[in-house]
């Protein structure tokens, strides 16, 4: 089993003071797809700073592939695809340039792209089915498609760490499986994929692994063993009303997808189901 990301002892502490993740510890092998599950504010963006060494461990020490933050970032070896909200759609700028700046880290310094460039930016582009958008305006494109052609930057930029921040919010369920078939993909090409999702149902259908956050890591380890009704009911602070996992029930119909927490106050708390999330 050969190691791609170790957290050991994390903490992180915002500018501000706030310390948003502590003592936090865990590791996943190369070639998995490991959930990141925790409820709003748990901790699931700060990890992944600290993993891009965008936020500093104030405590701690976080490895990728065997070499310390700093490094794999030098090595542009993790690449991260990034909420929606995080990205101004209104910036004009081509599809086929979005996955261009996959490539900026193996470019020299004036980031002239080369013919290999531009085929890393076809092949990504058809690797996501988006060939026939190369040039649109990425503002014109919907949400589904969006989340595409940030994969496909990922992909262009070959990373060997892909971090996807809720990769399913606002997608179909037709996009959904076609993301998820390209990770089982990159997985099984040896990379490591993270996956902050709320998509609760779908992650012991395509995630081996699940780090459970809450401020702290909470759990960690293959989904079976780790995506429990108690550890689930320890991340989210609720009581499990509704619990169906694993084999064929997933697949019969759309309900036994669906899981839904009940937090303290009797309010539905998450609610997902096939397709959805929130
Ligand atoms: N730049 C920042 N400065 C100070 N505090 C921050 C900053 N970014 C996030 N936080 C705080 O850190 C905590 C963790 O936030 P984080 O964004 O990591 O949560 P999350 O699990 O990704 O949530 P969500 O599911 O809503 O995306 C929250 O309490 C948040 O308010």
């Amino acid at each position: 089993m050969t190691l791609g990301i170790v957290a050991d002892d994390v903490t992180v502490t915002y500018r501000n003071g706030h310390t948003a993740l502590r003592h936090a510890s865990f590791d996943i092998p190369t070639g998995t797809i490991t959930a990141l599950v925790g409820v709003n504010g748990a901790g699931k963006s700060t990890l992944f700073k600290a993993i891009m060494g965008f936020v500093p461990a104030a405590g701690g020490s976080i490895s990728v592939l065997g070499m310390p933050v700093k490094e794999a970032l030098r090595q542009n070896i993790v690449a991260y695809v990034p909420q929606s909200e995080e990205v101004d759609w209104t910036f004009p700028v081509l599809v086929e340039d979005v996955v261009m700046m996959g490539r900026y880290g193996h470019m020299g310094f004036l980031r002239r792209p080369k013919q290999a460039d531009q085929d890393a930016v076809t092949a990504a582009l058809a690797r996501v089915g988006m060939a026939n958008f190369r040039h649109r305006q990425i503002g014109e494109l919907s949400g589904g498609q969006r989340k595409r052609v940030f994969l496909a930057r990922a992909l262009a930029q070959d990373g060997k760490v892909i971090l996807l921040d809720e990769p399913f919010t606002g997608v179909d369920v037709q996009t959904e499986d076609a993301i998820i078939q390209l990770l089982r993909d990159m997985r099984d090409e040896g990379r490591v994929m993270l996956v902050s999702t709320h998509n609760l149902g779908s992650v012991p259908e395509f995630c081996d692994r699940t780090v459970l956050v809450k401020e702290t890591v909470l759990a960690f380890g293959p989904t079976e063993t780790t995506f429990t009704r108690e550890n689930l009911e320890l991340a989210f602070g609720g009581v499990l009303r509704h619990f169906v996992l694993g084999g064929s029930d997933l697949h019969d119909d759309d309900d036994s997808r669906q899981i839904t927490v009940i937090s303290d106050d009797e309010r539905p708390f998450v609610v997902y189901d096939e397709g959805g999330g929130n």
